[in-house]
């Protein structure tokens, strides 16, 4: 059974964690791109704000009256220098107590036009798919990452605890769209 917060028909893919899912909040809309090349994927390293010093797609705050798609064009470009055509690939709502819920619409891209660029938010470097650095990113990025690569569309949820700037996981449900 997905987690609040989720359609009801997806099927389980992976979970894990214990507790009880944090209580609903206000949602703020976010935007996650990664670019696959043959065996390729293009990550950031962040050099700030949230997730720092970790290996993300490009993305950010989707803006008021922007859409989503034109927040994750926007963000691929301000933080990568590219654009693309991007595939809508699944989403996660990322959830922390006492703050808004994230729901990040993540996207693939397969091509792209422009010239990989370094930025003040993220370096982008190249990875190759069966070395992706999942010690070094948001820890459910391991679960659903192999469903963006297999083109299967997800829909996922992660609770974590804070502690400053530490962020602890502690209960998240991955499940792929049963259309798909
Ligand atoms: N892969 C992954 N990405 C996540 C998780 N949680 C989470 O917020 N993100 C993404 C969503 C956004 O792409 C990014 C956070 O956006 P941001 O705070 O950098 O937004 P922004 O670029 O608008 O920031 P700023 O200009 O205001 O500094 O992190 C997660 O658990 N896994």
């Amino acid at each position: 059974m997905p987690p609040p917060g989720l359609p009801d028909d997806l099927q389980e893919f992976k979970a894990g964690g214990s507790g009880e899912w944090f209580p609903a909040a206000e949602i703020r809309y976010y935007t996650n791109v990664f670019l696959v090349q043959d065996d390729k994927l293009l990550l950031g390293y962040k050099k700030r704000g949230l997730g720092i010093h970790k290996y993300n797609g490009f993305g950010g705050k989707v803006e008021p009256k922007e859409s989503t798609m034109d927040a994750a064009l926007r963000e691929l470009q301000e933080e990568a220098g590219i654009t693309a055509p991007l595939i809508h690939a699944g989403t996660l709502l990322f959830v922390v107590p006492g703050e808004k819920w994230a729901h990040i619409d993540i996207f693939r891209a397969e091509e792209y036009t422009g010239t990989i660029t370094e930025s003040d938010e993220m370096r982008p470097e190249w990875f190759d798919t069966n070395n992706i650095p999942f010690d070094n990113m948001w820890e459910e990025d391991r679960y659903w990452l192999p469903l963006l690569l297999s083109k299967q569309h997800f829909s996922g949820r992660a609770d974590f605890e804070r502690e400053g700037e530490k962020y602890s996981p502690k209960k998240w449900w991955i499940g792929i769209d049963s259309t798909t």
